[in-house]
């Protein structure tokens, strides 16, 4: 994990109703915090992740662990309310895009200027701006059985379109290097890995009375089996990718979490890729937004 010196520009806080010091937000905004928190929370403690940090060890890093998470989520909290209070009042992307950058400071600061969840603070970010917006604008409209993901295409895709990138960030030189979308693509596209693979993925090993550790497990290898994931690029290139997605797709195909020898497969699989520094973060944070998904969508 890259050490990024925390912005030295500090920018001036956003405003908006939720966020003046010492107001409580509202219950909708407090109900999708914490929702995001616990989404945040419950990746980490997933296990087996291949590469990934966990309570277990650290993965393919070796400059972050469970505990720098755990600051990061908590230095995240009043960010997911506050973009909560912004989609519910139909906020343009820019003031998004701000509280986002601002998001991106508290994580730096509080992990010391590693790179937790740049990712994150942009994926669940975007999706809980648009469970603000259903909570405020959902009954009466229709829009409250809506998709969060179709929401935010609605309500920010063409800016979202528009949104320039830092050039020089992984993702960006991963994308233009291999021709993939990223993160930018997922959320303008409504988050389709989310929606048909990971959800599904989910819900199904629930609905088959499995744990919920394993249900989280069996989605993340189920992004992993087909995210175009950058940070597997930046780190192992289109090889790595690829062995990624192959191995993903074959623990599948052998099962999944539903033979018994899922978590010695999966273990293995952990070690392979830490063998190789592959850390899909990428997958990490959407099985996040899965999971918010879930608890916000029902
Ligand atoms: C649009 C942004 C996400 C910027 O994206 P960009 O493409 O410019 O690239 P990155 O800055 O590299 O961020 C992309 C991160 O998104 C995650 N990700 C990767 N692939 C996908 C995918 N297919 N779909 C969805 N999400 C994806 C991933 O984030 C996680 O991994 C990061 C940790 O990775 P790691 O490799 O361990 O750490 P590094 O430091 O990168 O490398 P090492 O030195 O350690 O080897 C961590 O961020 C996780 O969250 C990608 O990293 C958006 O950030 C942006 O434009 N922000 C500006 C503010 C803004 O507009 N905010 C909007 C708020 S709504
Ligand atoms: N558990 C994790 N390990 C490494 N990188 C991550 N990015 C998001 N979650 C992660």
């Amino acid at each position: 994990m890259t050490s990024s010196a925390v912005t030295s520009e500090v920018l001036p806080r956003s405003r908006s109703s939720a966020s003046v010091p010492g107001e409580a937000p509202p219950a909708y905004a407090r109900t999708i915090r914490n929702a995001a928190v616990r989404a945040l929370q419950e990746e980490v403690i997933t296990y087996p992740k291949p590469g990934l940090v966990s309570l277990v060890d650290t993965g393919s890093h070796v400059d972050m662990d469970a505990t720098t998470f755990a600051r990061s989520t908590l230095a995240l909290r009043h960010y997911f309310s506050r973009i909560a209070v912004a989609g519910a009042e139909r906020a343009p992307f820019g003031v998004l895009r701000r509280l986002g950058i601002e998001a991106e400071i508290d994580m730096l600061r509080a992990t010391h200027g590693i790179n937790t969840h740049r990712g994150a603070i942009f994926n669940l970010g975007l999706l809980a701006a648009a469970a603000g917006f259903r909570a405020q604008h959902g009954a009466g409209t229709g829009t409250d059985t809506v998709a969060l993901g179709a929401i935010v295409q609605a309500c920010w895709g063409d800016d979202l379109a528009r949104h320039r990138r830092d050039a020089a960030s992984h993702g960006s030189r991963a994308s233009a290097m291999h021709g993939v979308g990223g993160a930018k693509a997922e959320a303008l596209g409504g988050f389709p890995s989310l929606y048909e693979v990971a959800l599904p993925a989910y819900r199904s090993v629930l609905a088959a009375g499995l744990s919920a550790n394993q249900a989280r497990v069996q989605a993340f290898f189920a992004l992993l089996a087909r995210l175009d994931d950058t940070n597997l690029l930046h780190r192992g290139g289109g090889a790595g990718l690829a062995f990624a997605q192959t191995e993903a797709r074959a623990f599948l195909a052998a099962g999944g979490v539903h033979v018994p020898a899922w978590r010695t497969r999966a273990i293995a699989l952990h070690r392979a890729f830490c063998a190789r520094r592959l850390s899909p973060g990428g997958s990490a944070d959407l099985l996040a937004a899965c999971l918010l998904v879930h608890r916000i969508e029902g």
